[in-house]
């Protein structure tokens, strides 16, 4: 059985963040774990507080896992301030596990903050460079690379420039663009697209946890990269097509083992 671990934030209402991250887990038959980095009282419309763990108690978290169990790929996602990012990059170096996928969240899909933009020095400095694959949507691309992302072709300027920061690879997002649904990565060499149909849905809450939790799982499974975006990519669609209209606001993603065990056929 191979284990991958997500360290994340609590979404309560279990359509994005740690939740999220374990039901895409259990749906690729993966082990999944995680390190709780801060609790979100949340919901499909708003954000009502955060509360981070101490960074002490996320270093023991980490530890706990790493002591004991080898892990085949790890998920990152929330970090909400300077603290918690320099105590998960401490351990991330420690144990210098494989496979490691960083979704630099900044905003919910509600957009509410989730990150102190006085954060984003620490993240480029300290949290980036430890990923084999970074995956920020175009409001996040913008903010980590400094420049406005109108076109594919920005999508590909804000990839090469995020990649020279020190990450391996980077994948930018395109959920918030219009037209298709299309995901640019640049592994340091090449760009390579990953194209959808656009869903006329609200119900998106969670697609960026669920995509690179997706891909962690793939990668921990043993597909290279671009297989594992490449099937991460359907997994997002279905789960995307499938989502649920659970709540007022933006609804969540739907996992399920059936769907996948199928072929990822609809
Ligand atoms: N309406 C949609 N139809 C099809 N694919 C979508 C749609 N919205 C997002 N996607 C895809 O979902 C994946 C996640 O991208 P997105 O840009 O939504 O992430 P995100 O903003 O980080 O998500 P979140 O912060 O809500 O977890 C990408 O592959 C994107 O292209
Ligand atoms: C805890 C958490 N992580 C990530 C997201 C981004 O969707 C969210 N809404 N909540």
């Amino acid at each position: 059985m191979k284990k991958v671990l997500s360290i994340a934030g609590s979404d309560c209402s279990g359509g994005a963040g740690i939740q999220a991250d374990l039901k895409t887990f259990s749906a690729h038959g993966v082990f999944g774990m995680s390190v709780i980095v801060s609790v979100v009282a949340e919901n499909t419309s708003r954000v009502i507080d955060i509360q981070d763990v101490k960074p002490d108690m996320i270093e023991k978290q980490i530890d706990a896992i790493f002591e004991d169990i080898d892990v085949d790929a790890v998920k990152v996602g929330m970090l909400s301030q300077p603290d918690c990012m320099k105590a998960v990059a401490e351990k991330l170096k420690q144990y210098a596990p494989a496979n490691v996928v960083i979704d630099p969240v900044m905003y919910a899909k509600n957009g509410c903050p989730l990150m102190n933009p006085g954060a984003i020095d620490t993240l480029i400095k300290t949290v980036l460079p430890l990923a084999d694959l970074l995956t920020p949507n175009i409001p996040e691309a913008e903010k980590i690379a400094g420049i406005e992302i109108n076109n594919v072709e920005d999508m590909k300027k804000s990839a090469v420039e995020i990649y020279k920061m020190g990450c391996k690879n980077v994948l930018v997002k395109g959920g918030h663009a219009t037209g298709n649904a299309l995901d640019i990565l640049f592994d340091g060499n090449k760009f390579y697209s990953f194209d959808a149909q656009r869903i006329e849905t609200k119900n998106t809450h969670g697609t960026g946890c669920t995509y690179s939790s997706a891909i962690a799982s793939n990668l921990a499974l043993g597909f290279e990269l671009q297989e594992a975006v490449h099937r991460a990519k359907e997994y997002v669609t279905i789960a995307i097509q499938h989502s649920l209209s659970i709540g007022k606001g933006n609804g969540p993603t739907h996992h399920f083992y059936e769907l996948y065990k199928n072929g990822l056929k609809k």
